[in-house]
């Protein structure tokens, strides 16, 4: 057996399918997990893939370590918080100068930051890995966002690509900065996913609840959209799963399913990130709050037995439904971008926009035709804080708003919550508008305590007469 070229640690849900796909390009691995059960369990489907012979296991981290060749690349697929932390303290005395970690989990990039300075002072090297697709993704071809020195990536490059998912010819793997870029490009995926999956359930809804069409046809109608511009990953995944009848009990599964959704962070992070750098982004912050919302079940049955949670016919045309969700995709993208542009200039990490969305091209969750005129408006030379200004997005809009504007004033009409739809538009109303409402802001901001304002025509008066 020859020499493993990178050590997996963690054989999870991700870090086994990664390590097969690995074995499947041809890599050598080890691999080793904090617990026998997840190793014995592996070497079963190494066999069955018919890769034993590209495999070493190791029985523990330490052992992990001495079977990697120097320089050693050591790749964890386990949580991103303590965990991470933990065995970075077991293995840094472990590991000699010029070894490499990587961090292949859904990092807060803050911690991957210091993470990175942590083992630097040890003559280490930290990668931040952001990795997208489920375990799917990580077994045929996720998508990579990486966060490392540019001599890092030279070393990982001949092993990622290989392993990444293509688009055309083209690896779905980059090298998009120093440090915590990459666990903050995943970050930021990950918030327009939520607000992505939302935007699709309540869409769903509205059809279903409001047009009155089973699963089975709003599973049609989405496939129907899937084969047009709102082609994309998780439209695709919907319409299958309206399909699936409930195995234990009667009815399609998603009626069997509580609605209560879970999240582990990513979505709330990228909230928090963007209204720390001033670029708040709407959509995500609905789709964080309507997971966060759904969790307080009994409140919402309380409140609408005491209101009434009744809802009223709903007037719209599915043909709107399908311009509204697309005309919003473009706006949470774009809301998504103003974060990146925001924290590439914040951390100084020159992000390439057009490099991360062809990296979402492929095997990640978010993944969606409308990407590829994303990465080339970027290539164009619209600027990242206004993607919704590229031209290739002018029609999508002349058709869109007006359909968003018909959906969202029917659906809150007959009292269906639509938080990212609406949040949608919100962002573009505020963004049309040359004068805002901000002026009252700072009259009231100066009124109760002396704040100031700028004046419109600019002269030096910076106070209300309020104060005279
Ligand atoms: N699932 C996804 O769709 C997905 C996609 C992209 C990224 N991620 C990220 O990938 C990472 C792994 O997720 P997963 O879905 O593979 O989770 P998982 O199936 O729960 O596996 C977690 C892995 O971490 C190990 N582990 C747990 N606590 C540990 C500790 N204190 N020290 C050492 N190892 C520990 C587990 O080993 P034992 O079971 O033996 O404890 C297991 O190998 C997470 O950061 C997750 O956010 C997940
Ligand atoms: O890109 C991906 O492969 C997924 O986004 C992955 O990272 C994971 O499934 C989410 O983090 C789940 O997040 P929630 O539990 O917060 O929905």
């Amino acid at each position: 057996m020859a020499d493993p070229k990178i050590g997996v640690y963690g054989l999870g849900t991700m870090g086994s399918a990664l390590a097969l796909n690995m074995a499947e390009k041809g890599i050598d691995i080890a691999v080793s997990n904090v617990t026998p059960d997840l190793i014995e369990a592996f070497v079963p489907r190494a066999e069955a893939d018919g890769l034993t012979d590209r495999v070493t296991t190791a029985p523990d981290l330490a052992a992990l370590v001495q079977a990697l060749p120097r320089p050693r690349l050591l790749l964890a697929m386990i949580p991103s918080t303590g965990p991470i932390d933990e065995m970075l303290g077991q293995v840094i005395p472990m590991l000699d100068e010029g070894d490499t970690v990587i961090d292949a989990g859904n990092a807060d990039f803050h911690d991957t930051r210091r993470r990175a300075v942590q083992l630097a002072e040890h003559g280490l090297n930290f990668v931040g890995l952001g990795v997208s697709g489920g375990e799917a993704g990580a077994r045929k071809g996720p998508s990579m966002m990486f966060g490392g020195a540019q001599a890092s990536w030279d070393g990982l490059k001949p092993i990622l690509e290989p392993i990444a998912a293509r688009f055309g010819d083209a690896p779905c793997v980059a090298r998009l900065g120093p440090d915590g870029a990459g666990h903050f490009v995943k970050t930021v995926h990950n918030g327009i996913e939520y607000a992505d999956m939302q935007m699709i359930a309540e869409t769903t809804d509205l059809l279903r609840g409001g047009l009155g069409m089973s699963a089975e046809k709003v599973a049609d109608v989405l496939e129907h959209w899937n084969d047009g511009a709102l082609g994309s990953y998780l439209v695709e995944i919907t319409a299958e799963v309206l399909r699936y009848a409930d195995p234990h009990g009667s009815g399609p599964m998603v009626d069997a399913i509580l609605d209560k959704a879970g999240q582990k962070g990513t979505g709330r992070w990228t909230a928090i990130e963007a209204v720390t750098l001033g670029q708040s982004a709407t959509m995500i912050e609905g789709a964080v709050a309507a997971r966060a919302w759904s969790s307080e079940k009994p409140l919402r049955e309380a409140t609408g037995a005491a209101f009434g949670s009744a809802r009223l016919n709903l007037a719209v045309e599915p043909d709107d439904l399908e311009a509204a969700l697309l005309a919003a995709r473009v706006i949470e993208y774009a809301q998504g971008f103003r974060i990146l542009e925001a924290a590439s200039k914040e951390y100084d990490w020159s992000l390439d926009h057009a490099a991360i969305a062809e990296t979402w091209r492929a095997g990640c969750i978010i993944r969606a035709k409308m990407l590829g005129d994303i990465a080339t408006a970027f290539h164009e030379g619209i600027a990242a804080d206004r993607l919704f200004l590229a031209p290739a997005f002018a029609d999508v809009f002349a058709v869109g708003i007006p359909a968003l504007r018909r959906v969202v004033a029917a659906a809150v009409t007959a009292g269906y919550p639509l938080p990212v739809l609406s949040a949608a538009l919100g962002f573009w109303d505020t963004m049309r508008q040359p004068s805002g409402t901000a002026n009252v802001i700072q009259a009231q901001r100066d009124f109760f305590g002396y704040h100031g304002f700028d004046r419109v025509d600019g002269k030096d008066a910076r106070h209300g007469p309020w104060w005279d």
